[in-house]
């Protein structure tokens, strides 16, 4: 279902966030991408350069076959036509018309010294080069959208032939003139004022009005933000409160340099705030999941401090916060999390209270509201822990057994009686199999004792370290008891030295991520070398495993 919105959220992931550093999408990335736009709902997709970008040509002759859009319409980006020529003479725009889009964006020169220094040409030619184009393309049936490349910085430096280049447009046929703060350097008092007086000098029908079907009359101004004064959103927001009613963005702020405006603040902030309807209520409510889905496709890490969608954009440490928490969410959060997506989480740590280990229990499943000896007992442990090197921010399985040991909850899967490990070391540029023979796999070998079940069991392992060596005499002593643990895998291993002024005598944190198929847990250890520290982690890995698979402790030494 189209909305009727007069308001446009045109999204330019797929061109301007392609070309952030580091992006490299391929056809089927950008068809993904554009399925995810399209179910947050904005209005518009602008899928990239056909002529200029093969990927973009096929991108869109892809899009027509297989890409069903129920509220956005694509649009394809180019230029304006080459000094001294014609439109419909010019490969570049006859391409634009090739992709068959709705609509058209064209990046035109609005700042003279552009026009002059870079294009090396005239202004009259420049502003012929806008009128051809647009007009060409409005006759051939398109919606025009044309974006003022340089329009703050050309309005500065000289306001009456910027607005010549607005006026030639909206005069030739385009929709909307979206101003463009290229270099991104506007901050949002000069971004107001430019679009007011742009407003103000082009005539009240620049403001987009619905008309019967819903979609914008008469000439619409737009906002285009680039980031490197780290205003975009605001600057967008500005635009807006000035009478912009045309938004550009990308989600996750991906873009050239410091990136463009982050569409999701911007359709966040004047929806949630300013009370316009932009996007389906259902599009910002899964707007978390949307960018998180979108970072996987651009193989790009998501950004946990970003605003409203980001893994920390609602998580809490402080102890005073969570203790205020507790009454109301609301007098630490801006807003309810759920609006986009996103959840509430707390963290456990030094500075943490018994506020925080109340609510991280219930997060994690414990009701603790009447175990105050607990909530007392825990708090004290982890600021003790802590400040011996452990973190449980990192390791929210570690915490829950430290709650489950404090309420006597914690199952004794087995007890370690002794465990040792010796290292082999061969001369550089041998492996093991050039000193011991063909079968020889490891450099280290371990051997643990456990008991299990009431039985003492004595394995051994042989590993590439003497991590993988313990990791695999842990697993040979404890499988056939519990075959969960074959599922365990080891997935992720960080070393810390911690106290580094202290030399040899300095302690070693280990953090671990373990995952079994379905879920991954992280878990930490301490000691003063990586291999007791590690021993710690992993083993308390395979016991939070064990728990989570419902496994009870096998005979007498269960506890
Ligand atoms: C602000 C933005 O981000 S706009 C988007 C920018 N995106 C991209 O540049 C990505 C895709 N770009 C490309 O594939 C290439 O740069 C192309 C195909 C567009 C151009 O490449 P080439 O044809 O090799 O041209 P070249 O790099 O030598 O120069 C660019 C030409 O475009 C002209 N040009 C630049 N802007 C405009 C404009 N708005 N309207 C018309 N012509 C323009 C330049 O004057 C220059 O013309 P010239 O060849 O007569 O000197
Ligand atoms: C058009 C565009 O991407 C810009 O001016 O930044």
């Amino acid at each position: 279902m189209r909305t009727a919105s007069p308001f446009h959220v045109y999204d330019t992931t797929l061109r301007d966030g392609a070309q952030q550093e580091g992006m490299n999408l391929s056809v089927t990335d950008k068809l993904a991408i554009a399925a995810q736009l399209d179910e947050f709902g904005v209005g518009f997709i602008e899928g990239g350069w056909p002529g200029a970008v093969p990927k973009d040509t096929d991108f869109f002759a892809r899009a027509a076959k297989e890409l069903t859009l129920h509220n956005a319409v694509l649009a394809a980006f180019g230029a304006t036509r080459r000094a001294g020529t014609r439109a419909g003479d010019d490969p570049q725009v006859r391409a634009l018309l090739d992709a068959e889009t709705p609509v058209v964006t064209l990046v035109a020169k609005s700042d003279v010294r552009h026009v002059e220094r870079a294009l090396r040409t005239t202004r009259e030619e420049n502003l012929a080069m806008i009128r051809d184009t647009v007009a060409f393309l409005a006759g051939e049936g398109r919606r025009v959208v044309l974006d003022a490349e340089h329009f703050f910085d050309g309005y500065r430096h000289d306001p009456a032939y910027a607005l010549a280049a607005a006026r030639t447009a909206f005069e030739a046929g385009a929709e909307v003139v979206c101003l463009c703060d290229t270099n991104g350097g506007m901050i949002p008092t000069w971004v107001s004022q430019i679009v007011a007086e742009v407003l103000d000098a082009v005539g009240p029908t620049a403001v987009g009005r619905a008309g019967d079907d819903g979609r914008p009359v008469g000439p619409v101004l737009g906002m285009h933000a680039h980031n490197d004064s780290g205003c975009a959103v605001a600057n967008t927001l500005a635009a807006v409160e000035a009478g912009a009613t045309h938004v550009q963005g990308t989600v996750n702020g991906y873009g050239e340099r410091t990136g463009n405006a982050d569409l999701v603040a911007v359709t966040a902030n004047l929806q949630l705030k300013l009370g316009m309807e932009l996007v389906p209520e259902a599009g910002l409510r899964e707007a978390t999941r949307i960018a998180h889905a979108i970072s996987e496709i651009t193989n790009l890490s998501p950004f946990a401090r970003q605003p409203y969608v980001g893994q920390s954009a609602f998580t809490h440490k402080a102890g005073l916060h969570a203790s205020a928490i507790r009454v109301d969410p609301d007098l630490y959060q801006h807003m309810d999390p759920k609006d986009v997506g996103n959840d509430m989480r707390m963290l456990v740590s030094d500075m943490a209270g018994r506020a925080s280990v109340e609510l991280k229990g219930r997060e994690l499943g414990f009701d603790l509201s009447d175990r105050k000896d607990v909530l007392a007992r825990v708090t004290d442990r982890v600021k003790h822990d802590e400040a011996r090197g452990y973190t449980y921010e990192a390791a929210d399985a570690s915490f829950e057994l430290v709650l489950r040991d404090e309420l006597g909850e914690l199952p004794r899967y087995f007890e370690t009686q002794s465990w040792r490990t010796i290292m082999e070391t061969v001369p550089d540029g041998h492996t093991p199999a050039d000193v011991y023979g063909p079968e020889a796999e490891a450099f280290a070998e371990a051997t643990v004792k456990i008991m299990v079940g009431g039985e003492r069991i004595v394995a051994t392992g042989e590993g590439t370290g003497p991590v993988d060596a313990l990791d695999r005499a842990v697993r040979q002593a404890l499988t056939s008891v519990y075959p969960d643990l074959r599922r365990f895998e080891l997935i992720d291993f960080k070393v810390r030295i911690l106290d580094t002024d202290q030399g040899t005598d300095a302690r070693t944190r280990v953090l671990v991520e373990t995952a079994d198929g379905e879920r991954s847990w992280s878990t930490v250890g301490v000691g003063p070398n990586v291999i007791e520290a590690a021993w710690e982690a992993v083993t308390g890995a395979y016991v939070y495993g064990l728990i989570k698979a419902g496994v009870s402790p096998a005979g007498p030494s269960a506890g």
